[in-house]
């Protein structure tokens, strides 16, 4: 028999046995949940990819719920083992789900959680700081520094592209993509043109407000659009942005013939999910276009990268870090934990998930509420009042 993963145990004697897979940042979500009776079990083993059935294991045969992570694989497999073992309720610590079958969730009758909200600032910031990166050359021109090369000032050193007045395109103007367009219309001035399944007046009123306060004070308004295909903002912009949600109309969005339709000197910006672009496709656009640059936070194979990436001096790449500051992930981590708390003790579901302030409150106690149950309605659960 394999040896059992480590595991550190809270409050040993609570009445309902929750298993973590992962330690999470912070206190409160595990206080949240020892205060209610929880057992809390969080798995400490050194393994960053838990496995389906290490995974199983940690379950075992009498389990309330489950709080996991966007590396693992929740699909029948794990929701029949939760189901056996009682457990009502999984939550990711993610606001992406690509890696859970909810279909299978839904077979069993179990609430699968997400995390929406608290990391969309965050998100948007690591993408704009890679846009900003990736325009001015910052981690090519540090190596360079680093490496010694710097010999003095130079007219043509490290040219990169003024933002200012460029285009910016943002593909799926969600929570994240939303917020990143707004950093890059006010803090650049730069136009948009976006693209997704739905209108987002808000940000169109935001741009066009902004536009007027500019004219007001005698400079040149920003502007905005919707763009009616993707392959306009493909062709338009000169930072385009990716932030739709991962799924079969997302796989492989940006591909070969895509990337052909870009700026030659355009920049690609992925902090969504890698599969959202073909890697194979961007190696071969990179080393053909070197004014091409691209900034990734995801990639296709994570945690790997596709042959060839890893080389190109017109990457940008980072460990997927973009909701990675300390009041996010304490953040998404106290989701997660209310999310599987809510639903062992019966709570209604919150009835906006894009509005999650009350629950990260520290000075008062969350609502009586599950956070962001994405199968709330397909398992007929009842919405909060409050
Ligand atoms: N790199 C990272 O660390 C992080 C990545 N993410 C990823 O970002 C995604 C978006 O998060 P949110 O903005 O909170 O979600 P959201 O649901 O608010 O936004 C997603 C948007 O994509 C749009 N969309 C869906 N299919 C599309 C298509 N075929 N073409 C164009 N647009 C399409 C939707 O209409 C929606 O407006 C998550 O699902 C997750 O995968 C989220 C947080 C951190
Ligand atoms: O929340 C998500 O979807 C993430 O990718 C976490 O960073």
């Amino acid at each position: 028999m394999a040896k059992p993963l480590q595991v550190e145990v809270y409050n040993p004697n609570g009445k309902y046995r929750v298993v973590s897979t992962k330690p999470m940042p912070g206190t409160r979500w595990i206080n949240l949940l020892i205060e209610q009776d929880c057992r809390l079990e969080i798995c400490t083993q050194k393994k960053t990819i838990l496995s389906v059935e290490d995974i199983i294991s940690l379950i075992g045969d009498k389990c309330d719920g489950v709080i996991g992570q966007l590396t693992e694989d929740w699909g029948e497999k794990l929701f029949s083992a939760l189901s056996r073992a009682g457990g009502k309720a999984f939550s990711n610590m993610a606001v992406g789900y690509n890696n859970v079958d909810v279909n299978a969730a839904n077979k069993y009758g179990v609430a699968v959680g997400n995390t929406p909200g608290v990391l969309t600032e965050t998100t948007a910031e690591l993408a704009a700081s890679l846009s900003l990166s990736a325009a001015r050359r910052i981690v090519e021109a540090d190596e360079f520094m680093r490496a010694g090369l710097y010999d003095g000032w130079l007219p043509h050193l490290f040219v990169g592209n003024l933002l200012k007045g460029q285009t910016v395109g943002v593909i799926g103007a969600g929570r994240i993509g939303s917020a990143y367009a707004r950093m890059m219309v006010e803090g650049f001035k730069m136009n948009l043109i976006y693209y997704d399944l739905y209108q987002s007046t808000r940000l169109e009123k935001f741009v066009t407000a902004y536009g007027q306060f500019l004219k007001a004070n005698g400079e040149q308004p920003v502007t905005w659009k919707r763009a009616s295909t993707m392959d306009e903002v493909l062709r338009e912009a000169d930072v385009i942005s990716l932030h739709p949600v991962l799924d079969k109309t997302t796989y492989h969005l940006v591909n070969k013939e895509r990337l052909a339709m870009m700026k030659k000197e355009a920049i690609l910006i992925n902090c969504s999910r890698g599969p959202v672009i073909d890697e194979v496709a961007l190696v071969e656009h990179l080393k053909a276009n070197p004014m091409f640059r691209v900034g990734l936070d995801v990639f296709e194979d994570e945690p790997y990268m596709k042959p060839g990436l890893g080389e190109m001096k017109n990457a940008i790449v980072v460990p997927h870090i973009a909701s990675a500051s300390k009041w996010t992930r304490e953040g998404m981590a106290t989701l997660a934990a209310l999310n599987v708390l809510g639903k062992i003790k019966g709570y209604p579901i919150w009835s906006d998930p894009n509005r999650v302030e009350p629950f990260l409150n520290e000075n008062a106690p969350p609502p009586a509420a599950c956070p962001s149950i994405v199968n709330s309605k397909a398992l007929g659960l009842p919405v909060s009042k409050l």
